[in-house]
């Protein structure tokens, strides 16, 4: 039938400016080779992450007018609780500010010293708080995940021989098993529905708390349509439901697959486990029926819900996403897949082959496509990974990429034909390209605040 367009047209706008390429050579060298150090206002194609940087619906504004700001019992808190369980099945939830907000609270609540915590990938801020409670968090991903050229579906699965042989030996020293829907630090991979059920069973068989990170549910329930066999007639919120039925709970970012700009929380089955876990949210959140937002981010939020699992939004986002893939595969730009939800993954490995890893390619390429096209990507690599705690070497990670991280609702084609353009241009120089040293490396979480040189 016919190609679909946008579903949606535009009523506002927010103007955006070119700059030109010795304005950004002058930028990025005052920001430190660094582009989080970029003021947003010098940026054209902000890609940095899908993260808060929605564009809300006319439906969502309009929830911003009706905030109940109540201290208690709010009735944006209890319509977000609908919206919670409508879409996701859980009859009980803890409002946080944002995603890691609600990660602090539940692996406070499960993991102590020595702990090992398995995912199929966590997530930076995942592995920082379950180190924050010295923790320790396992990657037991499927192999294929750290293979960029290989294609399949369903690259987000988790090993689960792999899972089984690692409880079989560490059963009691693991206190929760999460699963990362899609998984991004493997590049937005979606994860099967009978992954997510094998390893509910497995948890069942151990007798372990199983908890979905649910950032970006609908795009993972969206690729179960497309490619998992028996979900094609299936409706998105039929199955976001079914897979979270098979878990006990959610930590959630909304500010990916709810559409807000800031929000998050921490859902559940099990009612016990929210009276545990509102002593800590009233500690560190405020009183449980608001969690560090204002009434008018929940009913932006209970909406963003309803709003992200419509299958014609999902069809545009996806698609969206692959389109710029393709236009790099076109270009014969290195890329990882398949094309991610929320994201292309530039394979900067395989783009600048000459450069060595403690040299850090995936920073150059980020420098480069800011000097070229004052677009803003990130670096997922050697600088991102950190260092070694027992060795201090660089904890050299599998792949170096950089990631496009494309904002819901924001950017046209025509911006994605830009970036595709930019990228072609610096791969048919990319000789021309070196690598950089620090000039200034932090302790922990060095990639927000360090600054480098060319070398
Ligand atoms: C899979 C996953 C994430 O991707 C995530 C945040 N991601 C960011 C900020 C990103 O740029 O990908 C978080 C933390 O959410 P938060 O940024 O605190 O709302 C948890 N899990």
């Amino acid at each position: 039938e016919m190609m679909a367009a946008e579903p949606f047209r535009i009523k506002m706008v927010e103007p955006i400016k070119t700059t030109t390429k010795e304005e950004r050579q002058r930028k990025i060298k005052e920001a430190g080779y660094n582009v989080f150090n970029l003021e947003s206002k010098d940026v054209y194609i902000d890609l940095l992450t899908d993260s808060g940087t929605s564009a809300m619906s006319d439906n969502q504004w309009a929830g911003m007018m009706l905030g109940d700001e109540a201290y208690a019992g709010s009735k944006n808190f209890y319509n977000l609780k609908d919206a919670i369980k409508e879409v996701m099945g859980y009859d009980y939830f803890l409002p946080t500010h944002q995603g890691r907000a609600a990660e602090n609270v539940l692996f406070q609540l499960y993991v102590e010293e020595g702990n090992y915590v398995p995912n199929n990938m966590h997530f930076d801020t995942t592995k920082a708080h379950v180190q924050d409670k010295r923790g320790r968090p396992v990657n037991l991903v499927i192999d294929e995940a750290y293979d960029a050229k290989k294609n399949v579906p369903f690259k987000g699965n988790m090993d689960i021989d792999k899972l089984d042989n690692f409880l079989k030996e560490h059963s009691d020293n693991v206190p929760i098993v999460l699963l990362t829907v899609t998984c991004n630090s493997g590049g937005g991979q979606p994860v099967s529905m009978e992954n997510i059920k094998e390893v509910s069973e497995i948890c069942k068989k151990y007798n372990k708390p199983f908890y979905l990170d649910a950032c970006r549910f609908a795009e993972n329930a969206y690729f179960i349509k497309l490619r998992e066999p028996g979900y094609a007639d299936k409706s998105i919120p039929e199955i976001t439901r079914e897979m979270f039925s098979y878990a006990d709970g959610c930590t959630m970012s909304s500010k990916k697959d709810a559409l807000v700009n800031i929000g998050g929380f921490l859902a559940m089955e099990d009612e016990k486990l929210l009276d545990k876990a509102k002593v800590l949210g009233v500690l560190y959140e405020g009183f449980p029926t608001y969690g560090g937002m204002a009434g008018r981010d929940m009913e932006a939020m209970a909406r963003g819900l309803l709003e992200v699992v419509e299958e014609e939004y999902l069809q545009y986002r996806i698609n969206q996403v692959n389109y710029l893939g393709e236009k790099l595969k076109e270009k014969k730009v290195p890329i990882l897949e398949p094309v991610g939800g929320h994201a292309v993954y530039l394979d900067a490995g395989r783009f600048l082959p000459n450069i060595p890893k403690d040299q850090f390619p995936g920073q150059a390429l980020t420098v480069a496509l800011y000097e070229e096209g004052g677009i803003r990507g990130v670096e997922i690599g050697t600088v991102l990974s950190g260092r070694d705690p027992e060795t201090g070497d660089h904890d050299y990670p599998e792949l170096e990429l950089v990631r496009l991280t494309i904002p819901r609702r924001v950017y046209t084609y025509r911006h994605m034909d830009v970036v595709a353009e930019a990228a072609k241009i610096i791969h048919d120089k990319r000789d021309e390209i070196g690598g950089y040293k620090f000039t200034y490396e932090p302790e922990i979480l060095r990639h927000f605040t360090a600054r480098f040189a060319p070398v």
